[in-house]
């Protein structure tokens, strides 16, 4: 049994236990939380083009005529498939984070009663969980506004998609360097700001100029200072290099919103994904011609990502996003032994991710393995980011060697 308080809009409190653990989402509690769990009333709501889509198996369930209901239908597989609510699925595969604080946010009204609870459960573990909390939220915020038919709509004005990972290898053909991933990063939670002076387009063009293959740009605005209408800016500013939208992406709407602000290529965290969300979103990826930089920490994740099929590129994150601990030997240790033929069998390219500041830094992670870098604050903290490349790699990569 959880505590609960229960105030008024105008602040008075009382006092009132509640009868089970409250699970719901969006803003307003939804019926299954008065009935039990969520997971009671979506067995029953199931449709039976659900199920036997279940039957066929999901993959069948994605076509470029998928309705909304479908994509809906398919996230209902997904739980159904999973067994269970998917932290458990998550819990499973040894994901740490949650998807969404498990007692519900800390505060909610029902009708006038403003609603607190007093548990500990709906304060996040560490940064990675605060973000995802706090996107969640954001998240379903936005759609309620630009539902997905919408996005979909507005998919056709974007611009052509540009193959990302064709560019980092034909820059990696080019250099004999790892293909450079600028990242246009203005803050982060572990550094704070990291450049005031803040233009991305200028940033972006910079990059280019000076050899890098793609550019990472971050969107999140609530940890990272980033925006979508940077995004869209750079990309309407005719940069040529193809675009990763860095955003914590835990839901399928995302990957298409991020494809109408003209992302090339998206990024899923496996800290934080469950491998059947992997699946399903690198199969929209692939429907909508974005590459999918599917990002591990650990041997556990990267043991994850080897096992689903048709996966091209993988960031390896030098830093820890739970401690904020940065430590690029991580990239070496993923890749030795069993893992690194595996790799190579599949003709997957690895990115080396974080924490990445000199030319020996570059050689080391080149050496176990990386044929790609991505770099965010050793270049954004240059007065001059677009000649920090040089100074980064220890020559110009603009040239041909
Ligand atoms: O950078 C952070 O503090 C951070 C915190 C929590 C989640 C993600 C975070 N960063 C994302 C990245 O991994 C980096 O932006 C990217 O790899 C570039 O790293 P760096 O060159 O060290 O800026």
């Amino acid at each position: 049994m959880v505590g609960i308080a229960i105030g008024t809009s105008s602040g008075i409190r009382v006092s009132a236990p509640c009868f089970s653990a409250p699970k719901f989402r969006g803003n307003l509690p939804s019926r299954n939380w008065v009935a039990g769990t969520r997971m009671d009333f979506r067995r029953k709501s199931t449709p039976l083009s659900c199920r036997r889509a279940k039957e066929e198996s999901t993959d069948a369930c994605i076509s470029e005529t998928s309705t909304d209901d479908d994509t809906a239908n398919l996230i209902k597989v997904r739980e159904l498939e999973n067994g269970n609510l998917p932290d458990d699925a998550a819990a499973k595969q040894g994901i740490r984070i949650r998807r969404r604080p498990p007692t519900g946010p800390p505060t909610h009204m029902v009708g006038p009663f403003q609603f607190r609870l007093e548990n500990e459960g709906n304060t996040p573990r560490n940064i990675l969980e605060k973000i995802i909390w706090d996107k969640d939220v954001e998240v379903s915020q936005i759609k309620e506004r630009k539902p997905l038919n919408v996005v979909k709509k507005a998919l056709a004005d974007a611009p052509p998609v540009r193959d990302f990972v064709g560019a980092l290898k034909a820059s990696y053909q080019r250099t004999g360097m790892p293909a450079l991933i600028a990242e246009v990063k203005k803050a982060s939670p572990s550094r704070g700001v990291l450049r005031e002076d803040f233009d991305p387009v200028e940033i972006a063009n910079a990059y280019e100029k000076n050899g890098a293959a793609c550019l990472s740009v971050l969107t999140d605005e609530k940890h990272f200072q980033g925006s979508f209408e940077n995004l869209e800016a750079i990309c309407r500013a005719g940069v040529e290099c193809p675009l990763l939208c860095k955003e914590f992406i835990i839901d399928a709407w995302q990957i298409y919103y991020a494809r109408s602000k003209g992302a090339d290529a998206i990024l899923l965290i496996a800290a934080v994904l469950p491998d059947l969300d992997i699946k399903y979103f690198t199969k929209i990826c692939r429907m909508l011609g974005l590459a999918a930089l599917v990002e591990v920490h650990d041997e556990r994740e990267m043991d994850r990502v080897l096992s689903i099929d048709g996966i091209q590129l993988i960031g390896i994150n030098n830093r820890d996003l739970e401690t904020f601990e940065v430590d690029i030997s991580n990239t070496k240790r993923l890749l030795e032994g069993e893992r690194g033929e595996i790799i190579h069998q599949k003709d997957i390219m690895v990115v080396g991710e974080s924490g990445l500041f000199t030319p020996k830094d570059i050689s080391y992670v080149q050496d176990a393995g990386v044929k790609a870098v991505l770099v965010g604050e050793s270049l954004i903290k240059q007065d001059d980011p677009g000649r920090g490349i040089a100074g980064l790699f220890g020559r110009d990569i603009s040239l041909r060697v």
